[in-house]
């Protein structure tokens, strides 16, 4: 029996009795491939952009800390503009981007130069007027204070009146020590969570501040090295305790638990997003959150979660795991040489999500759990 059922949109019902329609009047059965293949053929529901580590600094290549890849500083400019051209020439241009992290590098910093950086950027971003939903990474913390970046054009908070009742609207536990987390629905039955992987962090709080120290404990417990940014081991997990990493304070995961509970209630497909990965087999374990086992259980334990994107490790990966929850790594900008691209286009179906990915970045078919 044809079945078509769409609660997402009102032209998808429009669509499915035209094919009721149009099923029956074909005497039917055995003419079921071809209307399955249209079905497959109907437009996405929306579409969003991703791109990951552009780290831009208008300075020389150079590479990274253990030598062994390039980065084109000023080229991920270039690639950033080319990935804004596409999307903004795009039929149906994507309804958002998510910018996962490290827009620009630490060196500006260094040279003075923080701010014209991130003008550069958002400029090169504003170009399209697509709305982008920023998240914050190590370097964003290297080149700003947190204050800094509450007031910046990074800060892509949201207020979403749909979940206004549920007081689960962004992630505050106090003024002092608020986290930039948040959620966003940009259509009926999904939503996008933006999480804060440097809540609880040395680099990503400020001393003297209760996460501050909490986050010191935390490292110091695994690590005893002088240089915290050194991983106190050379293999396996116990790498990602290092200084550049970070974790989810205890309010932030109670929130994310609270917000997912009422998306399952919603029956809502949820995308989180954080710029550091949370899974073991979707990254290099020197670039997993510090407590990625507590996001991991909470993901786990709700029905509504489909899909966990992160950047960071600059040379991607991807893991569906036992829950069915897809885990993209996305492959950094910084280190794409300029004849090649970093950026993906995702197109959002009722039933799957097709990451239309250029260059670095592979396709992917990511069917609902
Ligand atoms: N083994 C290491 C790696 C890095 N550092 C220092 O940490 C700071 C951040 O490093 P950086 O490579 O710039 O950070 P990214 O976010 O671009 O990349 C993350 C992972 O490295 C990707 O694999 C910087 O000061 C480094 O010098 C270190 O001391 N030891």
């Amino acid at each position: 029996m044809l079945k078509f059922k769409c609660p997402f949109r009102k032209s998808c019902v429009t669509e499915g009795r035209f094919l009721g329609w149009w099923a029956k009047s074909e005497k039917l059965t055995g003419r079921l491939t071809r209307t399955k293949k249209m079905y497959g053929s109907l437009p996405p529901l929306f579409t969003f952009g991703v791109i990951a580590d552009i780290q831009y600094a208008d300075i020389e290549d150079g590479f990274n800390f253990k030598h062994t890849r390039k980065r084109y500083y000023r080229n991920s400019l270039r690639l950033l503009r080319r990935a804004n051209e596409k999307w903004k020439s795009e039929a149906v241009q994507p309804r958002f981007i998510i910018q996962l992290g490290d827009v620009i590098d630490g060196y500006n910093k260094k040279y003075d130069a923080s701010e014209r950086a991130l003008e550069t950027v958002v400029n090169e971003l504003d170009k399209s007027a697509i709305e982008v939903h920023h998240v914050w990474g190590n370097h964003e913390f290297y080149n700003f204070s947190r204050d800094d970046l509450m007031m910046s054009a990074l800060n892509s908070k949201t207020v979403d009146g749909t979940m206004a009742e549920d007081a689960v609207q962004s992630c505050s536990v106090s003024d002092t020590e608020e986290s930039y987390a948040y959620h966003f629905s940009p259509a009926p039955y999904f939503r996008f969570v933006v999480l804060d992987a440097y809540d609880l962090s040395i680099i990503g709080r400020k001393e003297p501040s209760t996460r501050y120290y909490e986050a010191l404990e935390m490292l110091q417990a695994h690590n005893d090295n002088d240089d915290l940014n050194h991983p106190p081991v050379a293999e396996g997990l116990e790498q990602r305790f290092v200084k550049f990493n970070g974790g989810f304070s205890q309010g932030q995961l109670d929130w994310l638990d609270r917000l997912l509970t009422l998306s399952d209630e919603k029956l809502e497909k949820v995308v989180v997003v954080s710029h550091l990965p949370v899974h073991p087999y979707s990254t290099d374990p020197i670039c997993l959150a510090w407590n990625y086992d507590r996001v991991l259980s909470i993901l786990h334990s709700h029905k509504s979660v489909v899909c966990f994107m992160a950047g960071h490790d600059h040379d991607g990966g991807y893991y569906r795991d036992a829950s069915g929850v897809h885990h993209l790594t996305f492959e950094g900008v910084i280190e794409t040489p300029p004849e090649s691209e970093a950026f993906g286009t995702v197109y959002v179906y009722e039933d799957r999500m097709a990451l239309k990915g250029n260059g670095r970045v592979s396709d992917r078919v990511l069917p609902y759990p």
